[in-house]
């Protein structure tokens, strides 16, 4: 190893970002580019493959430039990537068949109905930890073999390669020499056995998938290849760790042991409980999921993904036009005292953990001829909390592990007044972070780890608290409001009908 600098790539959905790090951990410099975004159908949500990977290259090329570092000073680069996204393309052209197909997409709903029908679900759980559901990867590559043109008999000549995104920007990015994923985003797809750490081969068969156009499952810290050298200035570069995104918040939040939890409020929520080497299942909506491997250690987590967070602050802004940007979702809230009996149900796309209901939709309750846009504001934010406080408990009853404080980050985590409500809400302490981009922090860290950098007694000096957020509600009137809460959500559920 030569250099002393970490290139993190945050390759998100809605924008690409490279941060560098330095010795200590510090970000020193950050590209961002941002794409489009396309929605051809209601419910489909797709990215160009092209655009995802010159995205990812021109923001790492920017922070190189910004930083004024030579690439001689990087030691490793580390890969964090939206999850379940999924991506085909030709094992010799490089050429995609076809778009990317976004975790959002609920295209394969009738593949999901399908594989209940076959009773695969217990199975599904069972083996992969997760519930059957569009989100994953699994019928997404199902979908495009059936649909794409030639795509199927392709496949089935060994033609075609698969992958997540960290699989693509890896192909890319080495040239086509590593067709390779890690076990975060493995455990993502709704194919890999988390338990024994293969492809599962019934399910692949179920869906009719051949074992060929899937990648080399690596643990997170291993060596993924190394970069071809026209990328970076002539310096072939070694990527070294690799994690899904929400799972590499969670290692940058030094989340690295059981009964650390920590909660991203970004466009959705995605809270994670570190649960240790022993996988736990859930009986309470909850996901099964790898939170990282590296060596012959692996960590699991319990997951909640609530798909309307951040979401719904947009939804304040362009649906209502109640503010201007999100930020001023506190002050419209501080203008009333509390949320004055109103109750939001964020449920514009159904409910995702712990309810996994497609056919609930939003509500408002508990209006007043004195309701105000301040009251509406507030029940917004406080959404989140609830929503958040959804997931937790249903956490503490998979896991047993009673939770001691919920460390935070992402876009919304900026809104003390949100911060507050959800310490009081969960009567537990929440704790804000000094970095703010965990994610790549995150992958950064696990790099750096890999390359002989740094050790993990180091981790939590990296990402102190920043501001602690003390619970002040009284017991009785925390529970009130969460049962209120719970009983608009049951008002939600089912309120669409399902298609004939
Ligand atoms: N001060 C704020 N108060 C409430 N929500 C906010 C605030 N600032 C940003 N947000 C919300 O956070 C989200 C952006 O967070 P970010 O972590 O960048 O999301 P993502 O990675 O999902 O794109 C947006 O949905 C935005 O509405
Ligand atoms: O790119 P983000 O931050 O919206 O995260 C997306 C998640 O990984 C989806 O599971």
């Amino acid at each position: 190893m030569n250099g002393t600098y970490i290139l993190a790539l945050d390759q998100g959905t809605t924008s690409s970002r490279a941060i560098l790090f330095d010795q200590e951990a510090r970000p020193v410099a950050i590209g961002q580019r941002s794409f489009a975004q396309s929605f051809p159908k209601p419910g489909e949500v797709e990215h160009d493959p092209d655009e995802i990977w010159e995205s990812q290259l021109e923001a790492a090329r920017e922070a190189l430039s910004t930083s004024g570092l030579a690439p001689e000073q990087i030691a490793a680069i580390g890969i964090t990537n939206q999850r379940e996204t999924t991506l085909i393309w030709d094992r010799k052209t490089g050429r995609p068949i076809g778009p990317a197909i976004v975790w959002q997409d609920r295209r394969t709903a009738a593949i999901c109905e399908e594989l209940k029908k076959r009773g695969l679900e217990p199975y599904i759980s069972e083996t992969t930890g997760l519930v059957v559901d569009a989100y994953f990867s699994a019928t997404k590559i199902a979908w495009m073999l059936e649909h794409i043109p030639g795509a199927r008999q392709r496949a089935e000549a060994g033609d075609l390669l698969a992958g997540t995104v960290d699989t693509w920007l890896i192909w890319k990015l080495t040239g086509g020499r590593s067709h390779v994923t890690d076990v975060t985003n493995a455990s993502r797809t709704m194919l890999f056995d988390i338990g024994q750490l293969v492809w599962d081969e019934k399910l692949l068969a179920e869906l009719n998938i051949p074992a060929s156009m899937l990648p080399t499952v690596l643990m997170s810290g291993a060596d993924f290849g190394k970069t071809l050298p026209e990328w970076f200035g002539g310096v072939e570069i070694p990527i070294a760790s690799v994690l899904g995104d929400q799972q590499a918040a969670l290692f940058g939040h030094a989340c690295v042991e059981a009964g650390h939890a920590k909660n991203t409020y970004g466009t959705g929520c995605f809270i994670l409980l570190n649960t240790g080497s022993e996988r736990v299942s859930s009986t309470h909506g909850l996901l099964s999921t790898i939170a990282w491997g590296w060596r012959d250690e692996l960590h699991y987590a319990l997951e909640g993904s609530v798909f309307v967070a951040g979401a719904a602050v947009e939804w304040l802004k362009d649906g209502l036009n109640l503010i201007e940007n999100p930020r001023e979702s506190e002050q419209l809230a501080a203008s009333v005292e509390d949320s004055g009996g109103v109750v939001i149900v964020p449920a514009f796309t159904g409910l995702g953990a712990p309810y996994w209901d497609m056919y609930a939709r939003g509500a408002i309750f508990g209006l007043t001829r004195g309701t105000q846009p301040g009251h509406i504001a507030r029940a917004t934010l406080e959404s989140l909390a609830l929503q958040t406080r959804d997931v937790m408990n249903a956490m503490e009853k998979d896991s047993g592990i009673p939770l001691r404080e919920l460390r935070v980050d992402g876009g919304a985590v900026r809104n003390n007044i949100l911060m507050q409500f959800q310490a009081d809400i969960l009567g537990l302490e929440v704790v804000r972070t000094e970095q703010t981009e965990t994610t790549a922090l995150g992958a950064a860290m696990l790099a750096g780890l890999q390359c002989g950098l740094w050790e993990r007694d180091q981790f939590r000096s990296f990402n102190p608290a920043a501001a602690h957020f003390q619970p002040e509600m009284d017991a009785e009137q925390r529970e009130k409001r969460y049962r209120r809460w719970q009983n608009a959500v049951e008002r939600t559920r089912g309120w669409e009908e399902p298609e004939a």
